[in-house]
């Protein structure tokens, strides 16, 4: 018997960096995707804070840019989200390529309605913890499918590696890793190319999107925070972002600065600061870290700026690499390392695009 074609109605908010690749990206793998997976992926609307336009049969995704331009209303995000479920036949999946804290804010009645979601945006998975636990209760009640792969590593299978584990019965002791591309990034040039400035590696990872929308996310360590909270949150412990001791790498002097444009072109006077840093690092055969801590035996996290030897695992990584180490029974003395790009447009719509997938597996497509 023939495999009915599972119909996936997709809202796009934030079509931003991640977003628009995400939108590229489904613009050339759908046909794909509807012969193999036998789910038919349609994006009935995409919206900005700004502007948003909507379809009832799906947007032409090889000339979004331009429908988005000419064809844009003013955005409302509540007859944005009613118009993606009014349009009958799909499973309805709010898609959130934001970095918005109000987003995140409308999953729960989205779910009570009958919709899905999957996001790239960690304010949820790491924002209040009773709106978090009102999510994932009304997913519970709804049997709806909240999908974040995302938001820990990017493309890298790092939230359904430790869902199976739990699934499975595993249980998990510590995760410990390198979680931000954009350290990574920084941290890695700057050894490999002493020559350069910590200003001018800041500016080159924004420019190649691996930064938050405000990139003193990354260097104050916020965002390895908030994927340290969705990582524990999914190992069962009650943790909030105020809870993980941090050490900033934003000089003090800009920490009260209020706009991206004025700290960028103050940091190069703080480039010495990091350089001798660094320096000293290097003088003893060691490399400057982030790392992020999840113990759950201890119920705590942590995130660390430290030197590591240069024989260290956290010392071998290159480019935007990730790394993540988790200790369980099973992956015990023996741990289990998953080691990749961990930030950049493609590899983060990727991880966001496998959620597509897995939603509409969920919803009866085949593998
Ligand atoms: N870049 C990366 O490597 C990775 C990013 N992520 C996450 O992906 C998310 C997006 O990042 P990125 O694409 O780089 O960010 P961008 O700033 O490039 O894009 C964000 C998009 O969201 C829109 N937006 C902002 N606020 C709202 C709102 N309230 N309602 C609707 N739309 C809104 C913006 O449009 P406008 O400003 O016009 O409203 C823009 O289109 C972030 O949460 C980030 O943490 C996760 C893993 C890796
Ligand atoms: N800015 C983040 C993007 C992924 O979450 C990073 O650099 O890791």
């Amino acid at each position: 018997m023939a495999q009915d074609v599972v119909r996936i109605g997709i809202g796009l908010v934030g079509p931003g960096t991640v977003g628009g690749t995400l939108l590229r990206q489904i613009a050339r793998q759908a046909p794909a995707v509807l012969s193999t997976n036998k789910a038919d992926l349609r994006v009935l609307g995409i919206t900005s804070s700004r502007r948003m336009v909507l379809s009832d049969s799906g947007i032409n995704l090889h000339g979004w840019t331009e429908i988005f331009e000419s064809k844009s209303v003013s955005a409302d995000m509540e007859s944005f989200l009613s118009h993606v479920a009014g349009c009958d036949g799909y499973h309805h999946v709010l898609v959130d390529c934001t970095a918005s804290d109000a987003v995140p804010l409308h999953y729960k009645d989205w779910i009570l309605k009958g919709g899905h979601v999957v996001a790239a945006n960690k304010k949820l998975g790491a924002g209040a913890l009773d709106v978090y636990k009102g999510v994932k209760e009304s997913c519970d009640k709804c049997a709806a499918t909240f999908l974040y792969e995302a938001t820990v590593g990017a493309g890298m299978p790092i939230i359904s590696t430790l869902k199976g584990m739990l699934d499975t019965g595993d249980q998990v002791q510590r995760i410990e890793g390198i979680l931000s591309g954009t350290l990574s990034f920084i941290l890695n040039t700057l050894s490999e190319r002493p020559g350069t400035s910590f200003s001018e590696v800041v500016s080159q990872a924004r420019k190649l999107g691996f930064t938050e929308p405000d990139p003193r996310e990354d260097l104050s360590g916020a965002d390895v925070v908030r994927k340290v909270v969705v990582l524990a949150r999914d190992c069962g412990l009650d943790i909030s972002a105020e809870d993980v001791p941090v050490e900033s790498l934003v000089p003090k002097e800009l920490q009260a600065v209020k706009s991206v444009e004025e700290f960028m072109e103050k940091l190069p006077q703080y480039d010495d600061l990091m350089r001798s840093r660094l320096e000293s690092a290097r003088a003893a055969n060691e490399v400057l870290r982030c790392v992020g801590i999840v113990d759950i035996e201890k119920a705590s996290c942590a995130v660390k700026v430290e030197r590591y030897p240069s024989s260290h695992p956290f010392a071998g990584i290159s480019g935007t690499d990730n790394i993540v180490q988790f200790t369980t029974s099973r992956y015990s003395p023996r741990r289990l390392v998953i080691q990749g790009p961990g930030a950049g447009p493609e590899v983060t719509a990727m991880g966001v695009f496998s959620d597509l997938l897995a939603l509409a597996h969920s919803r009866g497509a085949p593998l």
